[in-house]
């Protein structure tokens, strides 16, 4: 039995039972060394750090322990329980010399199984220093007005005259599930409603699906019945993200809406643009707040006047699922308590759709056992056999190949410093297919380091140095041009770094899949 004990002063770490090495004794020797092993090198899985040929005492001697030991020892700050205390461990601890003593910190750091070190002064390198970075500006040479880079998006973007729609898309494939008909059928009704200009009584849907249940394929139908039936500017379709709005071809709440001041012109041109609308079609609703429902309510009934009805006798489809990502500084429509007047208007409003229909038919997931995992994941409810398939996925347990699978995917980290940690990496592998050596990489110091700068508000969340390659896989942080999907998230490469004659460079090339066509035209020019 585990008897857990609080101890009336901060101690280190031990393993119990405790093992000291006695050396007549084979076995006990093992456990010391086991418990050393375990204590000293990162290691998730017991069986993944020994394979059966060795002994412990192998490991302990090819992790060099014994010097480990000693570090263990110097800590002048390990509380030692007095002989007449229960507090365990009687054993005394030897101290030395106090100047020459690693921080407690230090050393559990170290064991720690995160420890993610950069060995390598990325930037600083020989590959690095030796790189003649002003080479590649003479290509550019051309561009005596740098101001043509500077200025690239904004020119293309007001002579861009193409439309962004795709409304070629072939249903023919699709044999819609019994779930999906019935959302179809509602929306065509409404439809038919509409055109005979009968009373309607359903207006306002939810349409909640878990991921690849269809609701993207079901927003492509529905946009294009619009289309054909009521015209191209019968709708809006939205999404509260850059990147969630690209996905379906539609456009920022914040970019319709205005959020959250409107006046003059841009009120009247939203005005405008609202009284053909028949149809709101708002995609990821889980990030839709309750404040911001009721501001879209609001504008809609300042636009068209019917201060009677919700959302001015639109009809309002929301898409999503409510158990995916909650919105930012706002109240879900779950909450149960709403502090503002704003966020009880837009509960309410929820509360009154009409409709709610459940897609649970997954398209995308053909692995059951997978797809009983996140079903079960999502309503709190794993299983001990449903964690351990999960575990069975952990990295350290898959086999190389499949592992290398991998090496370009997306991660997700909890913090800054562990994705700043993981871009390092990577650019620190990243080879120069030229030369078949690691690719020179560029260090470039900002020239404020003042603590404001890397807050958000103030420059953006810029750090205090960036690491750049050639081929080095970038993604946007901010709205740059909705139409051409350059939106925060979108991926792309750098492509080149442009010096003008100072120690900053002053173009970064990059070239995103959406603008292939764009950055082409550039160079021609
Ligand atoms: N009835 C269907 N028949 C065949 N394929 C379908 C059907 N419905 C959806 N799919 C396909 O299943 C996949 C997932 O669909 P879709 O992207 O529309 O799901 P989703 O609910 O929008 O997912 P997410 O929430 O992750 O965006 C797509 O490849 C889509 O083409």
């Amino acid at each position: 039995m585990i008897k857990w004990k609080s101890l009336s002063l901060e101690t280190i770490v031990r393993v119990f039972p405790q093992c000291r090495k006695i050396t007549t004794d084979v076995n006990l020797n093992e456990k010391y060394y086991r418990n050393q092993v375990l204590l000293h090198v990162n290691w998730r899985i017991e069986d993944k750090i020994k394979n059966s040929a060795q002994t412990w005492e192998n490991l302990y001697e090819m992790h060099n322990l014994t010097e480990e030991e000693n570090v263990l020892c110097n800590f002048t700050n390990t509380n030692t329980p007095n002989e007449n205390s229960d507090d365990l461990d009687n054993e005394s601890l030897q101290l030395i010399d106090e100047d020459n003593l690693d921080e407690e910190f230090m050393v559990l750091a170290r064991s720690g199984p995160y420890t993610n070190e950069i060995l390598i002064p990325l930037g600083n390198r020989e590959v690095d220093l030796n790189h003649d970075w002003d080479a590649s500006s003479k290509t550019y040479d051309i561009y005596i007005w740098y101001s043509d880079f500077e200025n690239f998006i904004n020119f293309h973007k007001s002579n861009d005259t193409s439309s962004p729609v795709d409304s070629s898309f072939p249903f023919s494939y699709v044999n819609w599930s019994s779930d999906q008909a019935a959302v179809i059928k509602q929306v065509s009704n409404q439809i038919e409603e509409i055109k005979s200009k009968q009373p309607q009584t359903c207006k306002t849907i939810i349409v909640q699906g878990k991921a690849g249940t269809g609701k993207s394929i079901i927003i492509k139908y529905i946009t294009t019945l619009l289309s054909t039936e009521l015209g191209s500017n019968s709708y809006i379709l939205a999404a509260p993200t850059g990147v969630s709005a690209v996905l379906i071809n539609g456009k920022t709440l914040h970019s319709v809406f205005q959020f959250p001041t409107l006046t003059g012109e841009k009120a009247k041109n939203l005005s405008d643009m609202l009284s053909d609308i028949k149809f709101l079609i708002l995609d990821e609703y889980s990030m839709i707040g309750c404040k911001t429902l009721a501001m879209i309510n609001r504008r809609c009934k300042d636009a068209n006047g019917n201060t009677e009805e919700d959302f001015a006798c639109l009809n309002v489809i929301l898409l999503g699922d409510i158990k995916q990502l909650p919105p930012v500084k706002d109240n879900p429509f779950y909450a149960r308590l709403c502090k503002t007047n704003l966020a009880r208007e837009g509960r309410s409003h929820i509360e009154n759709f009409h409709k709610t229909f459940i897609l649970s038919t997954c398209h995308r997931q053909s692995d059951i056992d997978f797809l009983q995992v996140l079903n079960k994941l999502s309503d709190y409810n794993v299983s001990n056999d449903n964690f351990q398939l999960l575990r069975s996925r952990f990295i350290i347990e898959i086999a190389p190949d499949e592992e290398n699978k991998f090496a370009n995917a997306l991660h997700l980290y909890s913090t800054q410093e562990e994705v700043k940690m993981y871009n390092i990496k990577k650019l620190s592998e990243l080879i120069d297919h030229n030369t078949g050596n690691y690719a020179p990489v560029l260090k470039i110091n900002s020239k404020n380091s003042c603590s404001l700068a890397g807050k958000k508000q103030e420059a953006e969340g810029l750090h205090k140095e960036i690491y750049l390659a050639k081929n080095c896989r970038i993604m946007l942080k901010s709205n740059l041009w909705f139409d051409k999907k350059l939106v925060n998230g979108s991926q792309g490469k750098v492509i080149d770094t442009i010096y003008n004659g100072t120690d900053f460079p002053s173009v970064i090339l990059c070239e995103f899949p959406s603008i292939l066509d764009l950055h082409l035209s550039l160079i021609k020019k």
